[in-house]
């Protein structure tokens, strides 16, 4: 299936003097809500090893014990990228392009990412990332600590695109509810999905889903109101959303168009064990 998407892509800077000073920046024991204008200028961050590039940390551990993931959007200029972007040999990623393009290269194959082009980088994968174009790329950047299972193979890198990968109808939905699973779900090599959520207009998630999986949600299209542990907060293209484990979840897209976000869920694992067993 081809069909071309524009997903929002933040533009630094600053909010105009004139913007009024009501905000929706939420910080709860459950979730967190960074909308779209608070990834300004004031909240950049740079890593090192990197050229050319500026990047928005959305989500990252806080305490060091419960939390699973982090997530960046990563601005990188013509001719920068990296030969050594990731540092942790336990590392594994997912690369998600939503403006501009630019080249990839895994154990030594060069891939060309344009928008809606992903990246699955397995822990201990060598890559790097060049933007070969003469204008800005803009990709997310999601990064958890890989848990190994005895038994259970490491999974390899693969290089795909949103527009090339069938979205499934959520059972019993009428399709006004669909997932684009980037990874079988039944694929045990994986211990975290980051996948993409569409609902039509007036589609929803009928009841407060709890869980233990932690979520990082990043809106690219549309709009919706979130019920997020018993409160509703209004989201749009470019607000993210930070849930802990069993927040509670539900929405309700308001349209006119598709309401989609990139969605990270930690998965297919017994809880880390803390000590060994004696
Ligand atoms: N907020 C969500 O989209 N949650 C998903 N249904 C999920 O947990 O997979």
């Amino acid at each position: 299936m081809t069909t071309k998407s524009t997903y929002y892509a933040p533009t630094g800077g600053l909010p105009p003097q004139t913007q009024l000073l009501s905000d929706r920046a939420i910080f709860t024991e459950a979730y967190a809500i960074i909308p779209k204008r608070v990834l300004t200028d004031i909240v950049i961050s740079y890593l090192p090893f990197w050229t050319g590039m500026r990047m928005w940390v959305l989500a990252r551990p806080l305490s060091g014990f419960s939390e699973t993931f982090s997530q960046y959007i990563v601005e990188v200029e013509p001719n920068g990228g990296s030969e050594k972007p990731e540092l942790d040999a336990n590392a594994e990623g997912v690369v998600f392009i939503v403006e501009g393009e630019m080249d990839i290269t895994i154990e030594g194959e060069v891939h060309h990412l344009e928008s809606g082009g992903y990246a699955f980088l397995p822990p201990g994968c060598k890559w790097s990332l060049k933007n070969n174009s003469d204008k800005h790329v803009k990709f997310h950047w999601i990064r958890k600590a890989y848990q190994h299972c005895e038994g259970v193979d490491v999974p390899e890198a693969f290089v795909t695109s949103d527009h090339d990968v069938e979205a499934i109808e959520m059972p019993g939905t009428g399709g006004v509810w669909t997932t684009t699973r980037f990874t079988e779900q039944s694929d045990m090599r994986h211990d975290m999905h980051v996948n993409i959520v569409t609902f039509q207009p007036g589609g929803v998630i009928p009841f407060d889903e709890t869980h233990v999986m932690e979520h990082g949600l990043y809106v690219l299209e549309g709009k919706a109101v979130y019920h997020l542990n018993g409160e509703w907060v209004e989201v749009e293209a470019g607000d993210f959303m930070w849930l802990r484990a069993f927040c509670p979840q539900s929405c309700y897209a308001g349209g006119p168009g598709p309401f989609r976000y990139l969605l990270y869920k930690d998965v297919n694992r017994h809880m880390p064990f803390i000590r060994p067993v004696k």
